[in-house]
């Protein structure tokens, strides 16, 4: 037991993640007891992991989420003798001022009192007796690392990695930047030199001809500085496209991997912003592998040589340099802070443009131009806030290194006139000195800098490596072998499955229902009873809770890889999606070779495409999708089915597929469709009636259970949506 810790309060206090609003109260409880044992992650992460809403989070959805975030959850009714004896903290679910629902941590015991963190008040010591008030439901989580529990330093070990991984390739090219950068920086020096040994030697002593070589010395000097400077521009930007190529299409691979549910609850202006902040990323990558070497020779290069005039001033121009620093440590904080605060901006920014141009029928329809014009300017106006309070910092920030500088001037000018004056220095030794100084404070002042710069790359990765981190899809059983590699399938069978968006109330119960080759079935209930659901957990965008699936009777579903089961199945989803290209290459979805052209054309003919496609304005080659022709939701959903259709699919899954055509393409969609489902099973998700009569086997779905099934004449007879429907539909 901890009795007495009194170190523990402290971790508490250290772990503490206030909640931000009253729904947070559940997530933020996690949070701090992530960050209490040594993980990470966000409370937004969080709060979509435990399908957490405005009335805030259920204790099932605080344990699902803590059980995908690696932590081992156990949930428990005790009493206050039992929760004086954990040893691990637990989230406890209680009820405030007599009303209000809300989680507190118990982290322990101290002098007899229990170590508490309210997310809305802080850590906290609270009697035996004011727990036993609160704490009425008695429901708890415990909470301790699971085997999948990334700790911070794992994750930095892992980010490094990555990091490493991406940069492998630039070594060598930032390697000879950097060579070739120390000889700029050595030559820039030339021109000090010179003018020094101008005004001491070769003018005092009126020599021509040692003034014409010394021209000639520096002219070949400079003009090799600009020659090497040249090659090295062009070295660093191809560095910097290889990079944000090689960058870029590892971010959106590693995203396109990602399961689809993960798509469903992002916004998609928030991953576009994410995709932008790489090239921070790249800047800075560049920075310290090519330049900061660079400005910490030149500081010292020129500091030795200011040296070999003057000890003292030498030793002063090394010592002002710090001051820089210092000025930057001050303005780490806010620097970083303002940065964050921009990105993030920006990214809702994005997604608020993303959303009103995708929405513009309906803001339009409604007349909702200004009401949408206003909330993006409040938006847009955020963003420019934040960039302008960033800015303020930014010109305090250099304000005061305006003033380090001047100070460093003038004092490095006042030091080396005073040893002019004494006979110390000569004159073109202290223009010398004062032009190697004015290129030192640019060097020092960027150097100073770079802490901040590498804060914001990391800021800029962590949103990054916050989605390439997640588990694709694809990899969850690397093992798998496909059982089904050259097989059609011929049947399914789903049996028992239950399913819940996390946090949620069970949405499917114990469903069963099979459908074979050669049979089109049904399912039909009342709109949001989960049968668009249904469909997405037979595509593997998510996964049930419970229940099996049976392919051809003896296959399970775990013994399939996501790949290679979606090889055998195609869909026709409500929304569909028409994609820049063709309609050629709409249907393809792929690359379209010439031979293609012909089996297509002659695909659409078999199926009775073809008098609908015809009519297009340049037929298969008419441009679809935002940059070509708009079409109609009916030849929306034509496009689709023939692209489902074209994939020969075993499993054919069609969810309000038709319901947009007019009533004779329909008809004739659907004729088609009972002719070709000799070749695979059809799954029919619709709510007219007409085309359910069609089907050979319904499903009616109630209330998350399957509460009647049998052919259209049998339910036909019975008392049942669907034969409730059909009386309506003879009326
Ligand atoms: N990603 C999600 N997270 C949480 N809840 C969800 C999510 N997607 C859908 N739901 C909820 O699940 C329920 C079932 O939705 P679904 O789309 O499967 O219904 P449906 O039967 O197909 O309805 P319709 O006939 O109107 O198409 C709805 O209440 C919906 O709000």
């Amino acid at each position: 037991m901890w009795d007495n810790n009194s170190n523990l309060k402290k971790r508490a206090k250290e772990a503490f993640v206030r909640q931000q609003d009253q729904s947070d109260c559940g997530v933020a409880c996690l949070l701090s007891v992530i960050n209490f044992l040594g993980g990470t992650s966000k409370l937004e992460r969080l709060r979509e992991l435990s399908g957490t809403s405005k009335q805030g989070t259920t204790l099932l959805g605080l344990y699902q989420s803590a059980d995908k975030v690696g932590l081992k959850a156990e949930a428990y009714e005790a009493d206050l003798e039992n929760l004086k004896k954990q040893t691990d903290p637990c989230i406890l679910h209680i009820v405030k001022d007599e009303r209000l629902q809300h989680y507190i941590i118990f982290y322990g015991i101290k002098d007899g009192q229990f170590i508490i963190s309210d997310p809305a008040e802080g850590v906290k010591l609270v009697s035996p007796k004011e727990i036993e008030k609160l704490w009425k439901s008695k429901a708890l989580l415990l909470l301790k690392p699971g085997e999948d529990f990334t700790t911070v330093d794992e994750k930095k070990k892992y980010q490094w990695q990555w990091i490493k991984q991406l940069t492998k390739e630039d070594l060598n090219i930032l390697s000879l930047a950097l060579v070739l950068g120390i000889f700029v920086s050595v030559l820039s020096l030339a021109t000090a030199i010179f003018s020094q040994k101008l005004i001491d030697e070769i003018l005092p002593g009126e020599d021509t001809l040692k003034l014409f070589v010394g021209l000639g010395l520096l002219a070949f000097l400079l003009f090799a500085k600009s020659g090497l400077s040249y090659v090295r521009q062009l070295f660093l930007i191809r560095q910097s496209r290889d990079f944000n190529n090689r960058i870029i299409n590892t971010f959106y691979s590693s995203l396109l991997k990602l399961p689809v549910p993960f798509f469903f609850n992002r916004k998609t202006g928030d991953l576009i912003a994410r995709m932008n902040d790489t090239r921070r990323l790249q800047r800075t990558i560049t920075y310290i592998f090519s330049e900061v070497m660079i400005d910490v020779l030149l500081i010292i290069v020129a500091s030795v040589f200011i040296m070999t005039y003057s000890i003292n001033l030498g030793f002063f121009v090394l010592l002002s340099v710090p001051l820089f620093f210092l000025l930057t440590w001050q303005y780490n904080e806010p620097i970083l802070k303002g940065q964050q605060d921009v990105m993030k901006a920006h990214s809702a920014n994005e997604s608020n443009y993303v959303d009103t141009i995708q929405g513009i029928a309906t803001i339009k329809t409604g007349n909702r131009e200004p009401f949408f014009s206003k909330i993006t300017k409040k938006i847009y106006g955020f963003f420019q806030d934040q960039i302008f309070d960033l800015g303020k910092v930014g010109i305090k920030f250099t304000f005061w290194a305006d003033i380090i500088s001047a100070f460093y001037m003038v004092g490095v000018l006042g030091i080396s006139s005073m040893l002019v004056l004494q006979d110390e220095l000569l004159v073109g030794a202290l223009v010398a000195i004062f032009q190697m100084s004015s290129q030192l404070i640019p060097s020092a002042n960027r150097l100073a800098l770079t802490n901040i710069r590498l804060q914001e790359a990391r800021v800029a990765f962590d949103r990054m490596y916050e989605f390439t981190s997640l588990e694709p899809e694809y990899n969850k059983k690397p093992e798998i072998k496909n059982k089904l590699e050259n097989d059609k399938v011929e049947s399914i069978h789903v049996s028992d499955l239950s399913f819940r968006f996390p946090g949620r109330s069970p949405l499917l119960k114990d469903i069963s229902f099979a459908v074979e080759k050669g049979e089109m079935i049904a399912l039909l209930g009342e709109s949001g009873c989960g049968k668009t659901t249904m469909l997405q957990i037979l595509q593997r965008f998510y996964e049930p809770e419970s229940g099996s699936l049976k392919i051809n009777e003896n296959i399970g579903w775990g013994e399939l890889s996501v790949k290679s089961w979606r090889n055998h199945l195609a869909s026709v989803p409500q929304d569909i999606k028409i994609f820049s290209g063709t309609l050629l290459d709409n249907i393809c979805l792929g690359d379209v070779q010439e031979e293609d052209v012909e089996q297509v054309i002659e695909f659409c003919k078999e199926y009775g495409f073809s008098k609908y496609f015809e009519e297009f304005p340049q037929q298969y080659a008419t441009i679809l999708g935002e940059e070509g022709t708009n079409i109609s939701g009916g030849q929306q959903q034509l496009v689709a089915l023939a692209r489902a259709l074209y994939q020969e699919p075993d499993l054919l899954l069609l969810d309000e597929a038709t319901s947009a055509m007019d009533r004779e393409t329909e008809q004739g969609m659907l004729q088609m469709l009972m002719e070709s489902k000799k070749e695979m099973g059809i799954i029919l998700v619709t709510h007219r009636i007409k085309s359910v009569k069609l089907a050979d086997r319904i499903y009616i779905l109630n209330e998350g259970k399957i509460t009647e099934q049998g052919s259209p004449q049998e339910l036909a007879t019975g008392q049942n949506l669907f034969s409730r429907s059909l009386e309506e539909l003879s009326v």
